[in-house]
């Protein structure tokens, strides 16, 4: 079995009866919503499920997953998602899907927060994967010059005909090509304050739980020790 459905499958044991779950994005988390969607038709799973991109609401909408809005939830109980990168500190990027903005916004809604991850993912320091910042699309040559000043090796990211990839919410997505990242706090505070971004992909001090595949089975870590 590949690592990330070995990851996904020990995430849906997290998942029990009557809880709100953010559904992450991504080829990690599509083996825990296949899973969830396997036991709400063949178990009687009772859960109500968040979604964090179009992707996934059409995933678990084809696999009768009921769902609401984060807008008419009160909170998320838990949310499994996948991540690009996670450093020794349990500090995350994502964005690798696209689908940062309305994964962050479920993320901060969320009580418990379990990432999901093949061994490749994890490092000492962020930077190797590029980072995302979802900007609007009115201005966004200006900010891609001056993030190409400031030296972050910026670029727009593209579709496969060469189009430009919109997000869920019509935004463009610049990658930044920074190398290892030393101080994650302060860049993020620099970024959210471009006027026109949006989002970034670095995702703070908010995961609880990281489920690890290795050849060896899923290691769990627990960030919060
Ligand atoms: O942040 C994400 C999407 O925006 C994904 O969680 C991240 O890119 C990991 O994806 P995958 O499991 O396919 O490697």
């Amino acid at each position: 079995m590949e690592l990330k459905e070995l990851v996904g499958l020990k995430a849906a044991e997290y998942i029990k009866d009557g809880m709100t779950v953010g559904l992450g994005t991504g080829s990690t988390a599509y083996y825990f919503v296949k899973e969830i969607g396997r036991r709400v038709k063949e178990e009687g799973l009772n859960i109500t499920g968040v979604t964090t991109s179009v992707q996934t609401k059409e995933l678990a909408t084809e696999l009768g997953i009921p769902l609401k809005s984060v807008d008419d939830v009160p909170y998320i109980d838990i949310t499994i998602d996948g991540a690009d990168e996670i450093s020794e500190d349990f500090q995350g990027v994502k964005g690798g899907g696209g689908a940062l903005l309305f994964e962050k916004i479920v993320a901060d809604h969320s009580k418990r927060i379990i990432w999901i991850v093949d061994e490749s993912k994890m490092v000492k320091h962020l930077g190797a994967f590029p980072l995302p910042v979802e900007v609007i699309t009115y201005g966004s040559i200006c900010l891609f010059n001056r993030f190409e000043a400031k030296g972050y090796n910026p670029t727009f990211r593209k579709n496969a005909d060469g189009s430009l990839y919109l997000t869920d919410a019509k935004n463009f997505i610049i990658d930044l090509h920074i190398g290892e990242i030393t101080d994650p706090k302060a860049l993020a505070e620099e970024l959210i304050h471009y006027t026109g971004v949006v989002e970034h992909g670095l995702f703070l001090d908010c995961v609880d739980t990281v489920l690890v595949g290795t050849a060896d089975g899923v290691k769990v870590l627990e960030a919060r020790d």
